[in-house]
């Protein structure tokens, strides 16, 4: 089996809603991500011959998944007051809303997915949310 691994980071805050410490508040990091595709095979001829996709390709599909996480303010759905939110908007501050409760774990699930729905055969995607620290989402 051959591997492609590709990263990228991006810089945002969040805060875990209903978490007992610090981390309750909003903080920021700086989240590196890295996704790994697997194949059995190598494309056979032409330009790509060897390869199981280019990396510059494999680059920029995660480098546009992870710019669109990037320089904002990510929040679990319902955990701010719709007021609090409308004003942070109206102030021109880049929000975004998701599903899940901003972990890395729960990122790591969330590139896996999004770089699969972008027809990748994703063998693992890994999130560190501190150079020491992350996690993994794996098949
Ligand atoms: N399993 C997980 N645990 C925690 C997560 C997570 O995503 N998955 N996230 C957090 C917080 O986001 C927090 O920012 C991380 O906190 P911490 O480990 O304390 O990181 P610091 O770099 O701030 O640690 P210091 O040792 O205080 O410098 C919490 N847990
Ligand atoms: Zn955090």
């Amino acid at each position: 089996m051959y591997l492609l691994k590709a990263e990228h980071s991006f810089d945002s805050a969040h805060f875990l809603a209903g978490y007992d410490g610090k981390c309750s508040n909003i903080h920021g990091h700086r989240w590196t991500v890295e996704v790994e595709i697997q194949s059995e095979n190598l494309v056979a001829d032409g330009k790509l011959k060897g390869m199981i996709v280019d990396f510059s390709e494999l680059k920029e599909d995660v480098k546009e998944l992870v710019n669109d996480l990037d320089h904002a303010l990510i929040i679990q759905k319902d955990t701010m007051r719709k007021e609090t939110l409308n004003c942070l908007v109206e102030d021109g501050f880049k929000m975004i809303e998701v599903d899940f409760r901003p972990t890395a774990e729960n990122f790591s699930f969330h590139f896996f997915s999004e770089m699969e729905k972008k027809g990748y055969d994703v063998k693992r995607t890994r999130v560190y949310e501190t150079p020491n620290n992350s996690a993994v989402y794996e098949k």
